[in-house]
């Protein structure tokens, strides 16, 4: 292999950036030149490259969002689109594409596959909705970014009794509101996985609030509930007023952690290797602390172990 191209898709994630250099670095000690793609599978669609050295890329790992840009790209839906992609593909000379995204992007890094084009797919999403992998990239930085943003919605809380909810990313995925809650003394949660009514929500706060505490923290995931409507039903039950944070962008921007940095390290070169193989159509993944490859067509039946079990979470959290 002499060319391959990388493209993060999807929403950025804190880290995209070190596993571009990983890509880069390690194709270079194969031999192997890397072109970068701009702005997703939009970018392969219309041939927008950009060359990269191991001295562009070498100072990239602390550097949040993607310096090559990133789309959802209608086009690439579309048969029309993707065969318009491998005909750029082809008539550059790129004989392989590491894509780094979350679940759409590894959909579409299926249909390259499945065209002929030698992929392999990085899990880039701070969503951590991936079932096949325990860690993506993205996910450890903004969990510590929310915990942060917790820290302060609680000290404000805590400054004036009152009850406050938080609403994190995520979109169909519980994983980054049940570990704030975990790690940020959260007192109720409710996420796609294990959902509460208004209802319930007031009642497990009401509770909660006879012991005498009246400053509780409140954790849900996007996409679930009507927020001023689930504030207005709480205050009305419990004759109490709550604030309410969406925290948004904030949660995706910033310098990726040590942990991604390093997991975006290892799974840049391991896409590397594994291409240089003459293999195609993976996932890699991080079970166990060890890097794994899952066939993109075999995703749905791979489930890693997540962190937090429905025990774990009914001590610790009702
Ligand atoms: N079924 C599909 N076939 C081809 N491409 C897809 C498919 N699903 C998603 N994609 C591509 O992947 C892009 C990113 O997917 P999206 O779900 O928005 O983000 P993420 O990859 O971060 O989960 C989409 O905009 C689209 O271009
Ligand atoms: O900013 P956008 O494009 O509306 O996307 C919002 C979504 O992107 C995310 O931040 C990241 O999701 P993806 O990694 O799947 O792109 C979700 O948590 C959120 O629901
Ligand atoms: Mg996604």
């Amino acid at each position: 292999m002499k060319k391959l191209a990388v493209l993060t898709s999807g929403g950025d994630a804190p880290g995209m950036n070190a596993a571009i250099r990983a890509v880069v670095k390690a194709a270079d000690y194969f031999g192997i030149r890397t072109v970068g793609v701009l702005s997703g599978y939009d970018g392969l669609i219309n041939g927008d490259f950009q060359e990269l050295t191991v001295q562009e890329v070498e100072s990239l790992a602390s550097k949040g969002g993607t310096f090559l840009k990133t789309s959802r790209s209608a086009a690439f839906m579309t048969e029309e689109g993707r065969k318009q992609a491998m005909h750029v593909l082809k008539s550059n000379e790129i004989e392989a594409v590491i894509v780094i995204g979350g679940e759409g992007s590894f959909k579409g890094a299926q249909k390259l596959h499945q065209l002929g084009m030698r992929t392999a797919a990085i899990p880039g999403t701070i969503d951590n909705d991936l079932d096949y992998t325990e860690f993506s990239i993205g996910f450890d930085t903004t969990l510590n970014t929310v915990l942060a943003c917790v820290r302060k919605v609680k000290d404000s809380g805590c400054s004036h009794d009152k009850t406050t909810i938080v609403e994190v990313m995520g979109r169909y995925c519980g994983d980054l509101a049940v570990h704030a809650a975990l790690a940020g003394e959260g007192d109720i949660i409710s996420t796609p996985e294990c959902t509460l009514s208004f209802e319930d929500i007031s009642s497990r706060l009401q509770k909660k609030q006879q012991t005498g505490q009246s400053n509780h923290l409140i954790i849900v995931t996007e996409r679930m509930y009507d927020l001023q409507k689930l504030q207005e039903y709480i205050e009305g039950k419990l004759q109490i007023s709550i604030r309410t944070t969406v925290l948004g962008f904030v949660q995706r921007g910033g310098e990726p952690s040590a942990f991604d940095r390093v997991l975006a390290a290892r799974m840049g070169v391991e896409a590397v290797s594994f291409l240089k193989s003459e293999q195609s159509g993976a996932a890699i993944g991080i079970k166990n602390n060890r890097l794994i490859h899952v066939p993109l067509d075999d995703l749905e039946q791979q489930k890693a172990d997540k962190a937090a079990n429905e025990q774990l979470l009914s001590m610790l959290l009702t």
